[in-house]
């Protein structure tokens, strides 16, 4: 049986059977040791300094790809009204975002003008700008896009759970991303993820599940990069 049937039996979500087919994977991604580290209070500030600013070149290159989602949602969506809506939130909040990074690393005493990308970081990068090509159909950008987001909305609100012994000085990285706002934000990704695979190819699901798990894996090298920069 095709996975699209299979969600469609089990009336799930196309996202939520590659989840449930990937979970080892994302797993790895979302409970990282350096993530393991922040949650247990042991976490290496070298390694957070070196995130910090990683991520802020990180997110400059999200801005134009978000962008260029919006883009395809405007040419392709077939709710183009609702998913703008959803999309341009996303966007606003990255110029809220690049400030937040900057006021965080004058905290933690980084320059940032002079941080260069890391390999892990060239790359996540390199895929991104891929992604924006127009060839690429918009289910596919949006899944990545829905699949950068919750990652992140995933490891972070599990540092801020019940029993979780995050240094104070972190908490509100692991609040920008961990908050409720933004797990409801990833849930409209969810939906249009899923809506939208409802009436794709099934090569176009096929190229989605593999950018999923590309998402995954380069998230993983991510944390390794700071991890290991020690
Ligand atoms: C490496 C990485 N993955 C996901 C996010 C979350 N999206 C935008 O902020 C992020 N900031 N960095």
């Amino acid at each position: 049986m095709q996975e699209k049937e299979v969600a469609e039996e089990k009336k799930i979500g196309m996202t939520e059977t590659w989840l449930r087919k990937h979970r080892l994977q994302f797993i790895g991604a979302t409970r990282h040791p350096m993530l393991k580290s922040i949650r247990d209070g042991t976490i290496n500030l070298a390694s957070f300094k070196t995130w910090l600013a990683q991520d802020y070149l990180f997110v400059r290159a999200f801005g134009p790809f978000v962008a260029s989602v919006l883009t395809k949602a405007r040419k392709e969506s077939d709710d183009s009204a609702h998913d703008i809506e959803v999309i341009s939130r996303g966007m606003a909040s990255l110029e809220d975002e690049i400030l937040w990074f900057k006021k965080e690393a004058d905290k933690w005493g980084i320059s940032l003008s002079n941080t260069v990308p890391q390999q892990a970081n060239t790359n996540y990068i390199g895929f991104l700008e891929n992604l924006r090509n127009e060839n690429v159909e918009y289910i596919v950008a949006m899944t990545a896009f829905w699949a950068i987001e919750t990652v992140y909305h995933e490891s972070f609100s599990h540092c801020l759970e019940e029993g979780s012994k995050t240094p104070e000085e972190v908490k509100e990285t692991c609040a920008r991303w961990g908050n409720e706002g933004f797990g409801q934000y990833c849930q409209s990704l969810q939906n249009i993820v899923n809506r939208c695979s409802q009436k794709a190819s099934d090569d176009e699901l096929k190229q989605a599940e593999l950018v999923l798990l590309r998402v995954l894996e380069l998230e993983v090298e991510f944390w390794n990069m700071c991890y290991a920069s020690v």
